[in-house]
């Protein structure tokens, strides 16, 4: 029986599938997703891709902490959000991914002085960065890390600021209680991180494999 309270909800599929065919990318994009197919770095989606360029907008972002590189495809679409003279600090810990993101960043015609590539294991890397000087998180590490990004991502961001982490829904294994493997054990680990944290005003967004969205009150 439906419930009553709320629109009949469409399919998720076909939902999802609408969304993602309403953004279309460029070449200089599509550029940068070739080159994580080449070095074997799963991406976002169009979709989360115009969702961080949002956030990005929303917050002024001036200043964005992005946890997982890849080939630089979210980086992209975050700067495309950000102020113009806005800086991107994005962490991978390969550098071969620093690498091809710095191509795509140049094809983008993006200032080297926008962004601070970090090569190391963001683990390591994050207790350096300054608390609450950050407009918005990123996370888009691997899954087990995400309960430490979340704690960190915290700290890192101003009052008003906003933590994404993609891959929330561990692959859509989250909601199933029967899954108990390490990955989606830590994506809940940091999905109850957030819900408990007073501080901040979270929601799932069901764009790509799960977007956690969490402001932090002012
Ligand atoms: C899903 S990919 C990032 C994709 C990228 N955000 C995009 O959509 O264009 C995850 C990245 O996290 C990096 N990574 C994995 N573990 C890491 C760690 N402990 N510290 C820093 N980077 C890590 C991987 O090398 C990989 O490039």
């Amino acid at each position: 029986m439906s419930d009553p309270s709320h629109d009949q909800f469409p399919d998720p599929r076909s939902l999802a599938a609408y969304a993602e065919s309403a953004i279309v990318e460029d070449d200089i994009l599509l550029g940068a997703r070739e080159r994580a197919v080449e070095l074997g770095a799963p991406t976002i989606s169009p979709a989360v891709g115009a969702a961080l360029s949002l956030f990005a907008t929303l917050t002024n972002a001036k200043a964005v902490v992005e946890i997982g590189t890849g080939a630089g495809l979210s980086g992209m679409w975050l700067l495309g959000g950000m102020t113009p003279e806005g800086i991107l600090t994005t962490i991978d810990v390969e550098a071969e991914h620093h690498r091809a993101a710095r191509q795509g960043f140049v094809a983008a015609g993006i200032a080297p002085s926008r962004t601070r590539l970090i090569n190391g294991r963001a683990a390591e890397v994050l207790p350096r960065l300054a608390d609450e000087s950050y407009d918005l998180i990123f996370v888009n590490g691997a899954i087990i890390d995400q309960p430490r990004y979340v704690g960190e991502g915290v700290r890192l961001l101003r009052p008003g600021g906003v933590l994404v982490v993609h891959n929330a829904a561990a692959d859509g294994r989250i909601a199933d209680p029967e899954r108990t493997d390490p990955d989606t054990v830590a994506a809940r680990e940091a999905a109850v991180a957030i819900s408990e944290d007073e501080s901040l005003t979270p929601v799932v967004i069901p764009l790509g494999s799960g977007l956690l969205v969490a402001a932090k009150r002012r």
